[in-house]
């Protein structure tokens, strides 16, 4: 039970990070009659444009973070990013507040040490080998130890920032340059993983609620530098593949608890499913759960951490996503082609509004249904290439 937003009696909901997935936590919030509040590190962001106020603030400076919780008071802080100051909300949680979905879930998975090694050591998932360096000389010895090719990335990254594919030797040095610019935090650590040559990779949207745990229909997608272009649901597995899935999406979230939605990212082959990480919130690739399912990812994750019982997820259809990103830095820019997207049939277009472009950043998505996966994959894909940005400067 609660009141009016912006009421005394409001519910208050408290967003740290305000992109594109946080602005459909917020709407789904909305609609439910929640007060928001959108944070981030930057004005303007996509969230804040939807939410009932928004603040401006560096989430990675513990002291700013608190600040603003302790002025706001929220009921439910939802974090929207990786990069926190998550030991702040291990305090806050401490003293009261309540983060989605745990405290010690933001903190674990903002950092890949901390969630990989919860994962292969504590719970004993299957994930590729993997080897920790905090210098180049220590990453020549970490990737002499897992071999060649290997996938190097900062602890502490997101959307490939800072990613890249050792093949050889004498790639070392540039991966090691490209992960110190590419980590969100002042930190040096990066992690080596063994290349894993799967056939498919996943995104198993996972919602811990009142009602248990439930899963959704299996997202298959396709990164490229490390991030997501495209995303489709169904995605065709075995049954073998499914009951191995569900098994490491339930182990992972178990261990994570509280009430939410993950997006728990598994890589396929044949004969094996690999753990790879973990969001505890919903996922990029789960944009096309918009298109497919009765209860968005958006909506599951608000009506969970509300509290509220699931009884169903339902997938509606077969589905697609697929994205539009700029390949330059400009603050003046415009998206067109939206009628022509648009005219593509069943299919929706989002458009983030986002203030600034930058290359490979993430502007807007097209989504689309049809009878099968593939079909759905080539209107979105359609879609999406008649959107374009024009830049004035
Ligand atoms: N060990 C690996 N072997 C093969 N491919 C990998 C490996 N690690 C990562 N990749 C590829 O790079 C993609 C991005 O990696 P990862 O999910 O770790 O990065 P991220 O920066 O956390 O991305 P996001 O925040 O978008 O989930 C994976 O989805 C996969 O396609
Ligand atoms: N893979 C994680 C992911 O997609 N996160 C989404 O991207 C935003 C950051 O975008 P930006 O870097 O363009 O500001 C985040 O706020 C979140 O919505
Ligand atoms: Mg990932």
């Amino acid at each position: 039970m609660y009141g009016a937003p912006l009421s005394g009696q409001a519910h208050k909901m408290l967003l740290l990070g305000s992109g594109e997935l946080g602005k459909e936590v917020v709407l789904e919030a909305q609609r439910l009659g929640v007060e928001t509040i959108a944070v981030d590190r930057y004005a303007h962001a996509p969230a804040m444009q939807v939410a009932h106020r928004s603040h401006v603030v560096n989430m990675l400076d513990g002291e700013a973070l608190r600040r603003i919780i302790e002025q706001e008071r929220p009921d439910l802080i939802v974090p929207e990013i990786e990069a926190i100051a998550t030991p702040t909300l291990v305090e806050l949680e401490s003293e009261g507040y309540r983060v989605v979905p745990t405290a010690n879930a933001a903190r674990l998975t903002m950092d890949r040490e901390g969630i990989r090694r919860l994962a292969a050591e504590t719970l004993g998932l299957p994930t590729a080998k993997y080897a920790f360096a905090d210098s180049l000389e220590e990453l020549r010895a970490a990737v002499a130890e897992i071999g060649t090719p290997c996938v190097i990335k900062p602890v502490m990254s997101s959307s490939g920032k800072g990613q890249s594919v050792c093949r050889t030797p004498e790639d070392i040095e540039t991966s090691w340059n490209y992960a110190m610019e590419g980590g969100r935090a002042k930190r040096t650590r990066v992690i080596v993983e063994e290349f894993i040559k799967f056939d498919s990779e996943i995104t198993l949207l996972t919602v811990r609620s009142v009602s248990g745990t439930a899963y959704c229909a299996p997202i298959g997608h396709i990164q490229k530098d490390g991030d997501y272009i495209e995303s489709w649901q169904p995605h065709e597995m075995s049954a073998a593949q499914i009951e191995a899935s569900q098994a490491i999406a339930k182990a992972i979230t178990d261990a994570l608890g509280g009430y939410g939605l993950y997006g728990v990212e598994l890589f396929l082959s044949t004969d094996r499913v690999y753990f790879s990480e973990v969001s505890p919130r919903p996922h990029d690739t789960g944009m096309v759960t918009m298109a497919t399912q009765d209860l968005s990812e958006f909506a599951l994750h608000v009506r969970a951490i509300l509290g509220y019982p699931i009884p169903t997820v339902r997938l509606l259809t077969p589905g697609a996503s697929y994205t539009l990103k700029a390949d330059r830095d400009s603050t003046d820019f415009r998206i067109g082609g939206i009628g022509e997207a648009l005219a593509v049939p069943n299919t929706q277009v989002r458009v983030f509004g986002k203030p600034e472009t930058k290359p490979g950043r993430r502007m807007a998505v097209a989504l689309s249904s049809a009878d099968t996966t593939s079909q759905a994959r080539e209107q979105a894909k359609q879609a999406a290439e008649k959107l374009h940005i024009d830049y004035t400067s």
